[in-house]
């Protein structure tokens, strides 16, 4: 990703965040990612690491209209993946997409046990959060222009607990130089 984009991603995730309410605490562990697929319009994602514990884990994060974050699952992590401000799209599957055929399943969406297909997209208003155990793969993207999500989970392990369905992503980018660096992300070492 090009340091500009990095800046220009942090700087409206920040100015979303202060128009609705979130604020960010001091010196906020930023992560960014574009997926590795070099077009972040498309396969992005902005995160603040609220919290990082070996028992839990909290996360803010923030997507444009357009930004997915890719089919993935988690080994180890249980989550909740809720809509903080606007309008976001959750499709999940309960095995591998490929595997998945389009069979039943049930997943709980504001703690209510819902029957959903393989390929399902769950619509989450605002405050509304779908819980996904280890296995379940999703995607999520904003309906709205600007989404701001959030993210509550067991222990977060992003180097050996994401299992993306594209096996040419990478979970944190390369980083092209081309403007001043306005913050530092978790990825170049910061802790
Ligand atoms: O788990 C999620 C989203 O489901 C994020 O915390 C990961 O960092 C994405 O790779």
């Amino acid at each position: 990703m090009k340091r500009s984009d990095i800046n220009y991603l942090v700087r409206s995730a920040r100015q979303c965040f202060q128009d609705h309410g979130w604020a960010l605490p001091p010196d906020p562990r930023w992560d960014l990612t574009d997926f590795g697929l070099g077009d972040w319009r498309k396969s992005g994602l902005v995160l603040v690491n609220l919290a990082e514990e070996p028992e839990y884990c909290e996360k803010l994060m923030y997507a444009q209209k357009g930004m997915t974050t890719p089919a993935h699952t988690h080994l180890k992590k249980k989550e909740d993946i809720i809509c903080r401000w606007g309008r976001l799209a959750v499709t999940v599957w309960p095995a591998h997409p490929d595997r998945a055929g389009d069979g039943s399943f049930t997943i709980p969406v504001n703690h209510r046990v819902e029957t959903v297909h393989a390929g399902s997209t769950i619509i989450l208003e605002a405050g509304c959060r779908v819980t996904l155990v280890p296995g379940i793969y999703h995607e999520f993207r904003p309906v709205s222009d600007e989404c701001i999500i959030g993210e509550v989970s067991t222990a977060n392990d992003d180097l050996n607990d994401n299992f993306f369905v594209d096996p040419d992503i990478g979970r944190y980018p390369g980083i092209e130089e081309d403007a001043p660096a306005q913050i530092r992300l978790i990825s170049e070492g910061r802790q």
